[in-house]
């Protein structure tokens, strides 16, 4: 079987501002296709590791290697430009410039790279809008006039307007009401098999880590202290995860208890 191909490849990462030590010795990998979800308490650097993914801070040590470059590297900055196009990313807050239409925020990445005509940028705007679902009537509209579900989704389709291969996350879900979480996480998973995704999300809401993510790393003591399904998390010892997945243990245990039951129910003769 071949090795699956890995997009991100953080080694040896440590993260100190002043004397306070956020990062220390962080391993992780991320593969081509997967989501994977970073879980931690607050404080324990769930965001600035995404920051460090996305080159927007540079960490104290060691390396982050994205599409198998490193910042470290010469050819770096003539990369840049590539690695930037090829991430796409979903902040929890500040999603939408409130003094651009929806169509000029969606416009914005397009018409960053100074190569595309109007003519094009109009097509491919209303193609994301249509992808994450928002009529044509909506594109006029300023940020103001629109529900806090369609923000994400003119947010989401302005993360994919370049195309990426990673779609990063910081809390896909907040903020928004149950039915509308549970919409939004159906999105992402039909754009993640149509757009070929890889993800990388921060969330604290159970629904969505258990709906989306195939793989979750824990940071806690400064470290990623275990990565795995969802079951091999659950079955790790630590504080934090025993608190984390309480709730989320008992649904486990009453679905397997369910399923106990109805297995060991006589069948009729
Ligand atoms: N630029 C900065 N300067 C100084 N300290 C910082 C800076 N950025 C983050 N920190 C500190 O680093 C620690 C980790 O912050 P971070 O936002 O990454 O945590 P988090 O796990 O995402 O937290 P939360 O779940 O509460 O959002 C915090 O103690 C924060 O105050």
């Amino acid at each position: 079987m071949t090795e699956p191909e890995c997009i991100i490849e953080i080694e040896s990462l440590h993260t100190r501002y002043g004397n306070h030590d956020v990062h220390r010795d962080v391993n992780l990998n991320v593969y081509r296709g997967e989501i994977l979800t970073l879980i931690g308490g607050s404080g324990s650097g769930k965001t600035t590791l995404l920051r460090h993914m996305l080159g927007l801070e540079q960490p104290s040590q060691g390396t982050v290697k994205i599409f198998g470059h490193s910042r470290n590297d010469a050819t770096f900055n003539r990369q840049e430009k590539i690695i930037r196009s090829h991430s796409g990313v979903l902040f929890q807050q500040g999603a939408l410039f409130s003094a651009l239409t929806v169509f000029d925020n969606v416009a914005l990445p397009l018409r960053e790279l100074h190569i595309l005509d109007e003519d094009m940028i109009r097509d491919l705007v209303m193609v994301k809008l249509n992808m994450v679902a928002i009529e044509p009537e909506h594109a006029n509209k300023m940020p103001a006039a629109l529900s806090g579900g369609m923000i994400k989704r003119v947010a989401l389709a302005r993360a994919l307007a370049l195309d990426p291969k990673v779609l990063f996350l910081d809390e896909p879900t907040a903020g928004l009401d149950p039915e509308l979480s549970e919409s939004f996480v159906e999105l992402i998973l039909a754009l993640r098999t149509e757009m070929d995704l890889t993800i990388v999300m921060v969330t604290h809401d159970l629904e969505t880590l258990v709906a989306l993510s195939d793989r979750i790393a824990v940071l806690a003591d400064q470290q990623v202290i275990v990565t795995g399904t969802l079951d091999e998390i659950c079955r790790f010892q630590h504080p934090f995860i025993t608190s984390f997945f309480k709730s989320i243990r008992h649904k486990i245990e009453q679905k397997n208890h369910s399923e106990q039951t109805w297995k060991t129910v006589p069948m009729p003769s």
